[in-house]
């Protein structure tokens, strides 16, 4: 009986101090976390910004025989010191989610072989996807909150397009940003009158406006005292991260240069300390600019949206038409030429414009279209 009782003291025992054990391993190993922002991604590796540091105290001390980020004898060792701001090269750890720029995570430093490890992923505020060559579904950028559809008067701008995009937008719950370029195009006598009509892309502009959209008139290349200067932007990117898109030639990548002038140089930068730099120019790159903004580059998002869109997506993404779904006669209305169809009955009478209905209807018989493939 002794013996028994003995016995199952003992296995408590065990079990209590084994767990003590994998506390005190948690703790010890939570005290080297980092936190971390994923600026690139190819293939496996991806480039982690340094966010925070570890507790002081258990800070990796350099061994003096040690030189920074490279060897110079054999004497010396190798050791790269945890700097905040800098990028290291990390893999992950095999149970996470497939991680994409523009992430958050939780990250361990290797000063000894400037390598790291992501042991975290932070929950996404957004993620946009696209597809890829097989029609799969791709996540490419997370965390994105403010989309910047750019137009302007040439190319001639295709609002569908642009309704397209703010779908998308709506879809994947990101602000969008209506910005039309190239103001030096339009006549500067329109510009400073009430009067628009007789500019299109400035009738569109102000569409927008009246749906109650942000939108901007910018310039590239405007002088510094310009209103149409892109720094004028800059205000509404404060605390963002920022994507553009549109149609090719309306000046996104001017745009982006005049902003954030040495973004293709910090792209080089990390072109020079990854051996598989040849894929940055088309890879997606997290560019930071003014300490808490960010523009997130990738050729896979300027052609956000133009993938398939729901059903569902396309109607909730028109809002001003919201309050008149089932308000038609016929349940399974088309809105096309059904009698008493309450979305033509609003545009007819001017309640909400007419371009917007042709563009919903144009959209939802594309979905079915492709649904029926
Ligand atoms: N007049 C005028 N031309 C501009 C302006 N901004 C850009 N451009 C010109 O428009 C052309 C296209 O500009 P990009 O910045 O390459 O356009 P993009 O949207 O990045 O094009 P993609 O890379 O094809 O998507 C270039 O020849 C620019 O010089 C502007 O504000 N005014
Ligand atoms: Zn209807």
């Amino acid at each position: 009986m002794a013996l028994i009782r003995k016995r199952r003291l003992t296995d408590q025992q065990q079990r209590r101090i084994a767990k003590q054990q994998k506390n005190r391993q948690e703790e010890f190993d939570a005290d080297f976390d980092i936190e971390g922002l994923v600026v690139q991604h190819y293939g496996r590796q991806l480039e982690v910004q340094v966010c925070s540091l570890p507790k002081q105290e258990l800070q990796p001390q350099q061994p003096e025989n040690s030189n920074n980020n490279h060897l110079n004898s054999e004497s010396e060792v190798f050791w790269r010191p945890i700097v905040l701001g800098e990028i290291w090269r990390c893999h992950t750890r095999t149970n996470l989610d497939s991680l994409v720029t523009g992430d958050r995570v939780t990250w361990q430093a290797d000063p000894n072989t400037g390598l790291g490890v992501i042991t975290a992923i932070h929950p996404r505020t957004s993620l946009l996807s696209r597809p890829d060559r097989y029609h799969k579904l791709k996540p490419v950028a997370a965390n994105v909150s403010l989309i910047v559809i750019v137009f302007a008067p040439m190319p001639e701008p295709s609002a569908m397009l642009i309704d397209r995009y703010l779908v998308a937008c709506h879809d994947a719950d990101i602000q969008p940003l209506l910005v039309l370029n190239k103001a030096d195009l339009l006549q500067s006598n329109q510009l400073q009158s009430d009067s628009v009509e007789s500019e299109p892309t400035l009738q569109l502009l102000k569409q927008y406006q009246n749906l109650g959209y942000d939108t901007c008139i910018s310039q590239s290349e405007a002088d510094e005292d310009s209103p149409y200067h892109p720094k004028h932007l800059l205000e509404k990117f404060t605390g963002q991260t920022v994507v553009f898109v549109g149609q090719s030639g309306v000046g996104k990548s001017s745009l982006i240069n005049t902003i954030i002038p040495d973004a293709a140089q910090k792209t080089n930068i990390i072109s020079e300390n990854s051996a598989l730099g040849q894929h940055t120019t088309t890879s997606t790159r997290l560019i930071q600019f003014n300490e808490n903004s960010a523009i997130i580059d990738s050729p896979g998002i300027r052609e956000f949206g133009l993938w398939h869109l729901s059903k569902d997506a396309i109607l909730s993404g028109f809002p001003e038409f919201v309050d008149y779904y089932g308000q038609c006669q016929f349940r399974n209305c088309t809105h096309q030429n059904e009698k008493n169809c309450a979305l033509q009955l609003a545009a007819e009478e001017d309640k909400v414009d007419q371009r917007r209905l042709d563009s919903l209807i144009r959209l939802l018989n594309e979905s079915s279209e492709s649904e029926k493939i």
